[in-house]
C-alpha cells in the first residue's frame, strides 16, 4: 500500500555567487547565479520518502535524528507546492493525502558551510516529484527550501535565472552545459580548522540587502556582465577566464560581507593564506592554474583543471603542513608530485609556510552528474514500517 522512493542529490558551489533576496518568503534573488555541480561520488545527499495512510503525521529524520517537520516552514513550502503541481498534473488524489516519513543522510558534514542545504532541499523536493509523479522542472520548488538548493538538481554547470515574476514562477535554474563538457574541471575542498560559529547566509545575506551600496552596484553593474562573460567561457573551456572571473566574484561576495553594517566577516587567517598561495602559484607559473572561491564560511573551494591537481596538492601539503604525514584527502586519489621547484619559486616571492594543522581535511573531487533515483529497492533508509533503518 505504502509508497517509497530514494533519491540522491549533489552539492553544488557557486562561480558567481547568490547574495540577497528581492523576496524573502518566496526565495526569489536579486541576480542570477551560476555554479557547478560536485560528483556524487564524493558527496551527496541521500534521501527516501515513504507515503502511507497508516502515518500520523509527516516526520522527519536527519542524519538519524528525528527533527521538526511541522515547525520547519521551508520543508512545508516545499511540500506545498509539490503537492500543488501533483494536483495540477492529476496524480492520484488518494497518495496527496497521505502523510510522509521523511529520512536523510549526508554523506559529509551538514551544516559545516559545505552546502548540505543545497543538496538536501534538492534531493528532498527532487524526491517528492518522484513519489508524486510530477513532470517537468522542479528547480523552483526546490529554490523554496534554500535557494542553492535549485541549482543542485541538473549536474555540470547550472545557472539560476533570477526571472521577473512577482510569483517567482520565471526564477529556476537551467544546465548550462553537462559534466561530460568539461571532464577535466576539478575541485579540491580545503576544509578549514574553524571554531567560531558563522553568521548563517539566510541572515547574513538579508543585512547585506538592508545595508551595504556595494552590494547594490554588484547587482546592477557587475554580475550580469560576469554571468555572460563566465558562461562564454565554460562553453570555450577557457580555464584562465573562467578561474579570473570566479575569484573576482567570491572577492566580491566578501568585499559585499564586509560592507555590511555590521559586517559579517565568513574567510579567516587561513582562507587569506590560500588565497596568497594560489595568487603566488598562479604568477610564479606565469598562468592561471588554479581559481578559488569561498561561500559563508572559512573553507576554501578550489577549481582546477586535472593536470594541475597534483602540483596544487604537493603545495597545499608544503604551505599548510598538517600535524602528521600529509594532509587527509578525501575522494579522488591524488598522485605523488615533486613541487620543489615550484615552492622555491613561491617562496621566493614572499609566501611563508603556515603552522601545522590549520586544515581539517582535503576533499579531491570532479564536476557530476545531477540529482537522481536509486531505484533497487536495497538502498532505502526507511524501514518497510516507515521507521529509520538507522538512528544516531
Ligand atoms: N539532507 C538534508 N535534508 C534536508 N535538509 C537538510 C539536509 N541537509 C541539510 N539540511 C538542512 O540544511 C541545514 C544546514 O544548512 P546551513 O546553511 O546551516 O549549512 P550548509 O548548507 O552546510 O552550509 P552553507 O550554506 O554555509 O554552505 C540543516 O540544519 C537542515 O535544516
Ligand atoms: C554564499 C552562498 O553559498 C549563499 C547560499 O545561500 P543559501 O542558498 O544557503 O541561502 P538561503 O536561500 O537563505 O537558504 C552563495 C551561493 O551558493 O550562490
Amino acid at each position: 500500500m505504502a509508497c517509497t522512493v530514494t533519491c540522491i542529490a549533489p552539492v553544488n558551489i557557486a562561480v558567481i555567487k547568490y547574495w540577497g533576496k528581492k523576496d524573502e518568503k518566496l526565495i526569489i534573488p536579486l541576480n542570477d547565479s551560476l555554479s557547478g555541480t560536485l560528483s556524487m561520488e564524493q558527496m551527496h545527499a541521500k534521501t527516501t520518502i515513504m507515503a502511507s495512510p497508516n502515518f500520523t503525521k509527516n516526520c522527519m529524520w536527519l542524519n538519524g535524528k528525528e527533527e521538526s517537520f511541522g515547525g520547519n516552514a521551508r520543508l512545508l513550502s516545499c511540500l506545498k507546492e509539490i503537492q500543488k503541481r501533483a494536483q495540477e498534473d492529476g496524480t492520484s488524489k488518494e497518495i496527496l493525502k497521505w502523510n510522509i516519513h521523511v529520512c536523510s543522510e549526508n554523506n559529509f558534514p551538514t551544516a559545516a558551510g559545505l552546502a548540505s542545504s543545497a543538496a538536501g532541499y534538492a534531493c528532498f523536493v527532487y524526491a517528492l516529484a518522484k513519489l508524486y509523479k510530477v513532470k517537468g522542472d522542479v528547480s523552483q520548488i526546490a529554490r523554496q527550501g534554500s535557494g542553492s538548493a535549485c541549482r543542485s538538481l541538473e549536474g555540470g554547470f547550472v545557472r539560476w535565472h533570477m526571472g521577473n515574476a512577482s510569483n517567482g514562477s520565471d526564477s529556476l535554474a537551467t544546465q548550462v552545459v553537462p559534466a561530460s563538457h568539461w571532464p577535466e574541471m576539478h575541485v579540491i575542498i580545503l576544509v578549514v580548522n574553524d571554531k567560531k560559529k558563522k553568521v548563517s547566509s539566510t541572515s547574513g545575506m538579508q543585512r547585506s540587502v538592508e545595508t551595504s551600496e556595494l552590494l547594490k552596484h554588484r547587482v546592477a553593474h557587475c554580475v550580469p556582465q560576469r554571468i555572460a562573460a563566465i558562461e562564454k567561457a565554460i562553453h570555450n573551456r577557457d580555464f584562465p577566464t573562467f578561474a579570473e572571473i570566479t575569484m573576482k566574484d567570491s572577492n566580491q561576495f566578501h568585499a559585499v560581507a564586509l560592507d555590511t553594517y555590521p559586517p559579517a566577516v565568513y574567510m579567516n587567517d587561513v582562507s587569506h593564506a590560500i588565497v596568497d598561495l594560489i595568487h603566488c602559484f598562479n604568477q610564479v607559473k606565469g598562468c592561471t592554474k588554479v581559481a578559488y572561491t569561498f561561500d559563508a564560511g572559512p573553507n576554501a573551494c578550489l577549481y582546477l583543471l586535472e593536470s594541475a591537481v597534483a602540483e596544487t596538492m604537493a603545495l597545499v601539503d608544503y604551505f599548510f603542513p598538517s600535524n602528521n604525514s600529509g594532509n587527509t584527502v578525501q575522494g579522488l586519489p591524488v598522485p605523488p608530485c615533486n613541487a620543489k621547484e615550484t615552492v622555491q619559486a613561491i617562496e621566493a616571492v614572499g609566501m611563508q609556510k603556515q603552522d601545522d594543522g590549520l586544515l581539517k581535511y582535503v576533499i579531491h573531487t570532479r564536476i557530476g552528474e545531477g540529482a537522481k533515483e536509486l531505484t533497487d529497492s536495497g538502498t532505502h533508509l526507511l524501514s518497510a514500517s516507515g521507521l529509520p533503518l538507522r538512528l544516531a
